[in-house]
């Protein structure tokens, strides 16, 4: 069962298959972009109360907004789906996740009920946590080898040793490379795409490093600092994919220097997906297209500023031209 990929559905309706579309690409991402900044930003009325109800910097009005029109579009989604099932009757077969969702929430028996709100919820979370996440790492990814053409170089002699130019690579070729990975591993030190984690509660008064955390704080994580402290990294700022090569420094939540899906009961848990289509869409690209900024645009000039929100996505988006290195079938749809 495919994961529901929003923008694909959004497309397919813009083209009249499935009725017509409840809103533009664009608007999409746009809702996308505004829900990421909301979370990431710092409300003052979080942390003085009773200043709150000003709603000093228009951040609730926002939210409220936002959560209206997303709401639209989740109901119209969940109305889409049900009407499909309806007219298929007994031949109905789940074909996306929201199908999976639907059909458990019908279930009587279910000993933890799943209502209307609790599905749009999940399809709220899948589609903020598995969208943007995987297009940012790889926009950055690329960025960084732009600045860096011998990473590139190595990055296309791996892959044209390991996967030879007669095909794509595929989700099993990963394991056999290990310098594609090195380069995800890199980005994610130093673009982690949720730079402060979620919020934790301290539950309990609490020693770390000489810290004293008295019970109730909010406790918040910063990786990105810590993927650049240069007490933890040699030259942090640089982007050396290869001090991940032979490195036993993992990212699943166990090597505290390198936390870019966090860690423990909160960590994130479409991290394996979120790995494989990473790596999958970036090495599909170095394979398959000669990258270079476009005409006029010097690696030194290629800008590297962040937006600081719940996530870290380039400031300007990455423009490169792309040409086609591999058998001219091979892009032909189906491939
Ligand atoms: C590059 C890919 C991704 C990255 C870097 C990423 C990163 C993260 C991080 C850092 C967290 C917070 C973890 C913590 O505070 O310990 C998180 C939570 C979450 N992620 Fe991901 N994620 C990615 C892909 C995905 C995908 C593909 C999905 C789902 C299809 C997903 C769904 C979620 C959900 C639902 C949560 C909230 C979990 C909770 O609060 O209990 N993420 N993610």
């Amino acid at each position: 069962i495919r994961p529901l990929t929003a923008r694909k559905y959004l497309e397919k309706q813009a083209v009249g298959e499935d009725g017509p579309a409840i809103m533009a690409p664009e608007e999409f991402k746009c809702m996308i972009d505004e829900l990421f900044f909301l979370n990431g930003v710092l409300n003052i009325g979080d942390s003085i109360p009773w200043l709150d109800w000003m709603d000093l910097q228009g951040y609730v009005r926002r939210m409220k907004k936002l959560s209206k029109k997303f709401d639209q579009f989740l109901e119209h989604v969940l109305d889409d789906h049900n009407e499909r099932r309806r007219l298929q009757g007994e031949s109905f077969v789940s074909r996306d996740m929201v199908d999976v969702l639907l059909e458990i929430a019908s279930d009587p028996n279910l000993e933890v009920k799943l209502h209307r709100n609790g599905v749009k919820a999940f399809i709220q979370d899948l589609i903020a946590g598995g969208t943007e996440t995987t297009a940012i790492t790889v926009e950055w990814a690329m960025s960084q080898m732009l600045k860096k053409p011998e990473v590139f170089s190595k990055a296309t002699e791996e892959l044209d040793r390991v996967v030879g130019r007669e095909r794509w690579v595929t989700e099993d070729d990963i394991p056999n490379l290990p310098y594609v990975e090195a380069i995800v591993k890199e980005t994610m030190r130093m673009h982690p795409v949720a730079p402060m984690l979620a919020p934790r509660l301290a539950r309990e008064d609490a020693s770390v490093g000489g810290y004293n955390i008295p019970v109730g704080t909010r406790v918040l994580i910063n990786v990105w600092s810590i993927g650049r402290d240069p007490a933890v990294w040699d030259s942090p700022e640089e982007f050396i994919p290869e001090r991940f090569v032979g490195s036993k420094i993992d990212i699943k939540g166990h090597d505290f220097e390198l936390l870019p899906f966090g860690s423990g009961r909160r960590m994130c848990p479409g991290y394996s997906l979120g790995l494989k289509v990473i790596h999958v869409s970036l090495a599909n690209l170095l394979h398959g297209f000669v990258c270079k900024l476009p005409d006029g645009v010097a690696t030194d000039q290629l800008s590297m500023e962040e937006i600081f929100g719940l996530s870290t996505p380039r400031k300007f988006p990455l423009q490169v031209v792309m040409k086609p290195k591999l058998q001219g079938h091979l892009y032909a749809r189906g491939h």
